[in-house]
């Protein structure tokens, strides 16, 4: 199971706000080569981590993926690649570390594979801190197990702060 979470909390270029870049960028995900989208969360609402006063709040959701029949595993840094084009396709922008962004896709686990460097660290090193990553997680693989941590996703959200995290709609 390979695991991408989705955030925006700026309209894009284009004119679509945050949700809507969000929903464009999950199909974007299914039209991956090889790859097919197989289950998408719920929409969430979050407040900025960490608190930015003024910032607009998230809009975030995880994507669970599957290779389609017969396709090889994808390589970690050929499809970190592939997520940046997106981003960059939706109008992303780097100019600073926390800024604001118009989409963020971000690699939490590609089947359970484990590594430090380079570039993608995976699983993601942060996503057993972050309610924003674990409650759309909760939603798309309930029985999740983090590969490093040997915990479940439900009790890595218990202990994670959810305070600012609601669902949209
Ligand atoms: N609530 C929330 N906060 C964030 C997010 C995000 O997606 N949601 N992404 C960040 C950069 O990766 C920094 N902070």
């Amino acid at each position: 199971m390979i695991l991408i979470a989705l955030g925006a909390n700026l309209p894009g270029p284009d004119g679509r706000d945050a949700l809507a870049t969000c929903r464009a960028a999950a199909a974007a995900l299914d039209a991956l080569p090889g790859l097919r989208l197989r289950a998408l969360s719920r929409w969430y609402a979050t407040a900025p981590v960490p608190p930015s006063p003024g910032a607009p709040d998230y809009v975030n959701g995880m994507a669970r993926l599957a290779l389609r029949p017969g396709a090889a595993p994808p390589d970690p840094a050929a499809l970190l690649a592939a997520l940046q084009e997106i981003e960059t396709r939706f109008g992303r922008v780097r100019p600073y570390l926390h800024a604001p962004r118009t989409l963020d896709l971000d690699l939490i686990d590609l089947d359970g594979v484990m590594r430090d460097a380079p570039d993608p660290i995976l699983p993601h090193p942060r996503a057993h801190l972050r309610a924003f990553v674990l409650a759309p997680l909760a939603d798309v693989a309930p029985g999740w197990v983090h590969p490093r941590l040997s915990a479940t996703v439900a009790d890595l959200l218990a202990q994670a702060d959810q305070a600012g995290v609601r669902v949209l709609g």
